[in-house]
């Protein structure tokens, strides 16, 4: 039996005839693990995270993921409608920017329970209650339910993201640099509580950064990107502390330098 969650092979982005996206690149995942995808900027994370989560339609490759009741699947060989429906059963995705993944204009509360109507419930005490249950796991004041989150700091806003996502059970999470823009102090707490919460929920994670302690700290593997390409791939802390590709090498080392 194969524990495969999402398996992508040969995928291939361009942009217009000449510019790489990401090239040939293949990985497989299993449930609740968690990958970390690095590289500087420019090397094709966010090409690669657009692709395999739906967004961005590959120029060749597949992308399959491991659906509840057809097993293995091409996701783009689904119809636009069940895509949809699969990315709001079984996907979540985390913006770095809180703006691109909340409702600003409605409040926090709406914004965890919208995504439980969106999967069908309709029950309001229920959902209100789920609302709430989700704000306490993600460390926000109960009291502030009802307000809208421009009226959040910015790391109270990602943590209402993650709380939107979380609420509906995903079984893989999608995160563009979610600690990405906040501040150090911040970003520290943050990142505890994504911890927590991951392999407490033993949700699989793909997780694009630039920042090595970010992938150190969630990641259970990584793979590093240059140019579009996969040029090394393996456990966190072997591919960080023992790096083998001359292009880690430089990456590793001109953190350390920081
Ligand atoms: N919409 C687009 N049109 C044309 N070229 C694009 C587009 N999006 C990305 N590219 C190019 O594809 C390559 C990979 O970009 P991508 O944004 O995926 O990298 P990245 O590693 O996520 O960078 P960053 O960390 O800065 O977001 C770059 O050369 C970029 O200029």
């Amino acid at each position: 039996m194969s524990d495969v969650l999402l398996r992508v092979d040969g995928l291939t982005k361009l942009y217009g005839d000449t510019v790489t996206g990401c090239r040939e690149v293949g990985f497989e995942m299993s449930s609740g693990e968690v990958l970390g995808i690095v590289g500087e900027s420019g090397s094709g994370k966010t090409t690669l995270l657009n692709c395999i989560s739906g967004r961005l339609a590959p120029s060749a490759g597949t992308v399959e993921f491991d659906t509840r009741t057809r097993g293995l699947i091409d996701i783009y060989a689904l119809s636009e409608p069940e895509r949809r429906m699969l990315a709001r059963t079984d996907w979540g995705f985390v913006h770095q920017n809180p703006r691109d993944g909340l409702r600003m204009d409605v409040s926090a509360g709406a914004n965890v329970g919208e995504r439980l109507m969106a999967v069908g419930a309709r029950h309001y005490g229920g959902i209100r209650g789920q609302a709430q249950d989700w704000m306490a796991k993600v460390e926000l004041d109960l009291d502030r339910i009802d307000d809208r989150p421009a009226t959040y700091s910015g790391g109270m806003q990602q943590r209402l993201q993650i709380a939107r996502n979380l609420v509906t059970g995903p079984r893989l999470v999608f995160m563009d640099e979610p600690t990405g823009g906040l501040d150090v102090s911040v970003q520290a707490r943050l990142l505890d509580l994504l911890r927590g919460l991951v392999r407490r929920l033993g949700i699989a994670v793909v997780l694009v950064t630039h920042d090595l302690a970010v992938a150190r700290l969630l990641a259970d593997r990584l793979m590093v990107m240059r140019h579009g390409r996969v040029v090394e791939t393996g456990l966190t802390d072997q591919v960080l502390d023992d790096p083998q590709h001359p292009y880690t090498q430089l990456l590793v080392s001109s953190v350390l330098q920081v």
